[in-house]
């Protein structure tokens, strides 16, 4: 089901994510899920989801999740960093990207991103660091 409020926020905060019709359906500090939906316009040669549409919604999701963590104060993170690993081609269907909290401190964030899709197959996994600011 679509979390209207939540897909605003992401427009609003990051207008990439309304360009590439990244939809939100849940957002709270443990968890943001949101997702993406295959399209031509948005693969490699060969009818992949590009790497770098995969790395977005999960840069977009998980950048939504540090922000629902932020320590009092913070009004803003910024990526610093970002591993993701590649394990499966998305090729019809949706992208879903799942983003929880490994660490909330008063300097650094790091969330876990899972990217899966439609048949719930772990597509990617990225790790990143947030600097609270
Ligand atoms: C194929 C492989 C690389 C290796 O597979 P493994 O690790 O050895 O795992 P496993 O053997 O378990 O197979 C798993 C599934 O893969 C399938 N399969 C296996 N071998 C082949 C083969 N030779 N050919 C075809 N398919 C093959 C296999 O049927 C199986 O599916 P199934 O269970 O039968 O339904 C896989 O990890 C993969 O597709 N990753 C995603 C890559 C991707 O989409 N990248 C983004 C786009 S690139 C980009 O945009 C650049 C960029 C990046 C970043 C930023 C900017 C630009």
């Amino acid at each position: 089901m679509a979390d209207d409020a939540g897909t605003q926020l992401f427009h609003r905060s990051m207008p990439f994510t309304e360009r590439l019709g990244i939809e939100v359906l849940e957002h709270g500090p443990e968890l943001v899920r949101s997702r993406i939906a295959w399209d031509e316009t948005l693969c490699t040669l060969g009818g992949a989801l590009h790497g770098g549409v995969l790395m977005a919604l999960a840069d977009s999701t998980a950048a939504v999740c540090a922000f629902l963590n932020l320590p009092e104060g913070a009004q803003a993170t910024t990526t610093v960093e970002s591993k993701t690993n590649f394990l499966r081609a998305v090729r019809s269907g949706h992208a879903e990207a799942s983003s929880r909290p490994l660490h909330a401190g008063r300097s650094f964030i790091v969330v876990e991103t899972e990217v899966r899709d439609d048949a719930g197959k772990l597509v990617a996994k990225v790790t990143q660091t947030q600097a609270v600011r």
